[in-house]
């Protein structure tokens, strides 16, 4: 069987696990090969999870899941279709799944990561309608083969019409069969996960504004249209005609989100908790990523662990400080590491690297995630870029007053500089530097500033005792300047940053940053970074 799913196998992993990772079960029961699939298969099957189960799994999520109970609805009532959204790793699958658990309802879920084009999209889908499992005895073949949309929408027709009056037919049967837990209602739901992956592969982007259609094209009151994605609704549309979705956001976690999302399934929570003291701030200013978070954290915790002989006492003062003296090496390197390293999931973007999706970029309200922006990048990446659009914007001779001596921008100096300034040479400078457009600056100059921002992210280990710091350079240039080379490449190969020929005096490259002052001011805001206070204004 090549990379595709087995879409019967792959709704119960992904039920199962989900179930597994949020209440520490499983829900559904073995597939066996003497399993009879029916409708009660489009369940998410197992225990029953009841509502207070469910809020109290999810920490931090009280209020997307009671949004989308009461969007869901009584059973059986049609609902327009709804784009859940939210940066990664927010829980927005696990969420909808356990709500579908919850509630009992029948769905088919498909990830656009594990279908990674049209035709298996598609297929995917037709083969949980028709409760069609690909295995040996069948070739692995689909139930249909489907590769055009309108071929789609004939076969969705005709498989969701049999699967509705399955449902009807059960649901009147259901009181007297008390051997199976039956699927809640007659509406079929459609869950398509991973949405912004679409992008990468439909080169033609026609299958986006097809998806976002369907519910239009089908008109089957019965069916119901989900559509989960990592980047804003603002990414995807674009006056195309249809009926936007209802939005469903899932914001960023804070940091006391995190702290509980983390402190939940550990052994000794107070020992833990003494970790997280040290850890959680620094960290979670370069991401907020629980999956991030949590991979880097297990493998400090043993780290912090170490010397302790038993793990289930809670550490005194004298300890602490042992623990701290004994852990303190490891910090910087692996907030090196999460600060440099890509995003583990990037929208189907390479590893390390950003890409500037198409679609229109619009000005929209929810304007504190970075969700907003379509695409991931390292936090590095998010860095550097505003450092080239502030050597853009600025001209070099302000740098001095735009950043103290530490690194930070000192906003007192700055407006004391600024206000020493006679206003006539400040607007001959910035009509200047209007006129001209995004300037040039060389890589010295990108570096200078990008070390000036970095320093001020503020991710000091200084819980008084501990005197720790993060810096971005790893206590080598070299380093940072292969570093550097790398992400600057990649935001070069994305468009962000041209380059500007070379200067026929020094003989070096100078860059350009092409980005708008919007765009820029999005990414700053996904790694709360004050970018106004360092702009230069007009
Ligand atoms: N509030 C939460 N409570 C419990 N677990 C959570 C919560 N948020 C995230 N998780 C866990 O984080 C992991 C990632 O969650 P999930 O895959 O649902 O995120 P996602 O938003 O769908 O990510 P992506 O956009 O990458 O698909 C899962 O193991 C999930 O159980």
């Amino acid at each position: 069987m090549g990379k595709e799913e087995s879409p019967q196998a792959a709704r119960r992993t992904t039920r199962a696990s989900c179930a597994a990772a949020s209440n520490g079960e499983v829900g559904r029961s073995t597939i066996t090969p003497l399993h009879n699939p029916t409708v009660s298969d489009l369940a998410f099957g197992g225990e029953p999870l009841s509502s207070e189960d469910l809020r109290s799994s999810f920490p931090a999520r009280r209020p997307q899941i009671l949004e989308l109970v009461h969007l869901l609805g009584p059973h059986s009532s049609p609902m327009l279709p709804l784009f859940v959204y939210g940066g990664a790793s927010t829980g927005k699958t696990t969420v909808i799944l356990q709500v579908f658990r919850h509630l009992n309802r029948p769905f088919v879920y498909a990830s656009c990561r594990t279908c990674y084009s049209p035709r298996i999209l598609f297929e995917s889908i037709l083969n949980q309608l028709l409760l069609h499992r690909k295995n040996e005895a069948n070739g692995y073949s689909s139930a249909k083969r489907c590769e055009k949309p309108s071929d789609f929408v004939n076969f969705l027709r005709e498989d969701v019409g049999k699967v509705v009056d399955s449902l009807k037919d059960h649901s009147g049967k259901r009181k007297s069969n008390k051997s199976r837990r039956w699927p809640k209602g007659d509406i079929l739901y459609l869950i398509i996960d991973n949405l912004e992956l679409v992008r990468e592969w439909d080169k033609s982007s026609s299958l986006l504004p097809f998806l976002f259609n369907l519910y239009d094209i089908l008109k089957l009151p019965n069916f119901a249209l989900i559509f989960v994605s990592s980047s804003s609704p603002d990414t995807y549309y674009s006056s195309m005609g249809y009926i936007e979705p209802i939005p469903v956001f899932f914001p960023e976690y804070t940091e006391e989100d995190l702290r509980q999302l983390l402190i939940r399934n550990q052994a000794n929570q107070k020992l833990y908790s003494c970790f997280l003291d040290i850890v959680l701030r620094p960290f979670s200013r370069v991401t907020r990523r629980l999956d991030e978070l949590s991979t880097v954290f297990s493998s400090l915790f043993q780290k912090y662990c170490e010397p302790l002989s038993d793990t289930s006492l809670f550490p005194n003062d004298e300890m602490k400080r042992r623990l701290f003296s004994h852990f303190r090496p490891y910090i910087s390197p692996a907030l090196n590491e999460i600060f440099w390293g890509p995003s583990q999931c990037l929208s189907g973007i390479e590893s390390g690297k950003v890409t500037r999706q198409r679609g229109s970029i619009r000005k929209h309200e929810d304007n504190e995630d970075f969700t907003e922006i379509g695409f991931h990048m390292s936090t590095a990446a998010k860095y550097l870029l505003i450092s080239a659009f502030l050597a853009s914007r600025n001209p070099a001779t302000l740098d001095a007053s735009l950043f103290d001596s530490t690194g930070g921008s000192d906003n007192r100096k700055r407006k004391r500089k600024a206000s020493e300034k006679s206003m006539e040479q400040k607007e001959t400078v910035e009509q200047e530097s209007l006129m001209k457009g995004p300037g040039t600056f060389p890589l010295e100059r990108l570096l200078a500033i990008f070390q000036c921002i970095t320093s001020v992210i503020d991710v000091s280990i200084d819980e008084e005792e501990h005197g720790d710091g993060f810096s971005t350079d790893g206590g080598n240039s070299s380093w940072l300047m292969s570093n550097v080379l790398s992400q600057l490449s990649s935001l070069c190969d994305a468009n962000f940053i041209a380059k500007g020929g070379s200067c026929p005096l020094e003989g070096s490259t100078r860059y350009r940053c092409t980005i708008s002052e919007d765009f820029a001011l999005k990414v700053a805001r996904s790694i709360k970074f004050a970018l106004p206070n360092y702009l230069c204004r007009r």
